[in-house]
């Protein structure tokens, strides 16, 4: 497992080692210690999910008030490009955000850790997304900003013809959302 640092500290690509073959691959997608000893934390992940999406789909930019997740994300079937906000007011960093590109042949993973934002829209004709969660699904305080806020200015890949939930559609401003002391 190899970590490659972003320009936000706290997000981390991590690298499973890959173990090529006449059969195919071999790659430890989850190993805690590795983990650990990667990204200097523990966590207990407690759910796993997995999300289809065809080409131009944008899920985002999401998170939880209560039962904030971290989230290991990783995507096993076409190519995505993922984004991370930091939406701790605390944080020399807030509002910044990292984005970098995880498809089924880079194997890459990224460690988004609580207090950020979260979302991605999908480069490839569909994509299979997989991620790990340290808390549990908590709909009543989950939020959404809107993934075009002026002010986080993401500089998201032109994809034609974006599909976006109604409940996307509808994030807050950046500057209105409520998010982490
Ligand atoms: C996220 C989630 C959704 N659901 C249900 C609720 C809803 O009926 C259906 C689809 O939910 P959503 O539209 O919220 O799914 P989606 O837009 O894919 O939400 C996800 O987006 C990415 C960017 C994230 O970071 C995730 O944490 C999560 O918020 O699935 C669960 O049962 N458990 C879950 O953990």
């Amino acid at each position: 497992m190899k970590a490659i640092a972003t320009d936000l500290p706290e997000v981390m690509i991590l690298e499973p080692k890959v173990f090529g073959d006449s059969r195919g691959f071999f790659m430890e997608s989850f190993n805690r210690r590795a983990f650990e000893a990667a990204t200097g934390c523990e966590r207990d992940f407690v759910q796993d999910n997995h999300s289809r999406s065809r080409r131009g789909v944008l899920r985002g930019l999401h998170y939880q008030l209560e039962q904030p997740q971290g989230k290991l994300v990783r995507v096993t079937h076409g190519r995505v490009y993922d984004v991370a906000v930091d939406l701790r007011r605390s944080s020399p960093n807030f509002g910044r955000w990292v984005g970098v590109e995880l498809s089924a042949d880079n194997h890459r993973q990224l460690w988004v850790p609580e207090g950020f934002g979260h979302g991605f829209v999908v480069l490839s004709e569909s994509a299979d997304f997989l991620y790990k969660t340290t808390d549990y699904y908590h709909p009543a305080s989950e939020r959404c900003i809107r993934y075009d806020d002026p002010e986080l200015g993401i500089d998201w890949p032109v994809v034609p013809d974006l599909t976006l939930s109604d409940k996307d559609l509808a994030g807050a401003a950046f500057g209105e959302a409520e998010v982490f002391a």
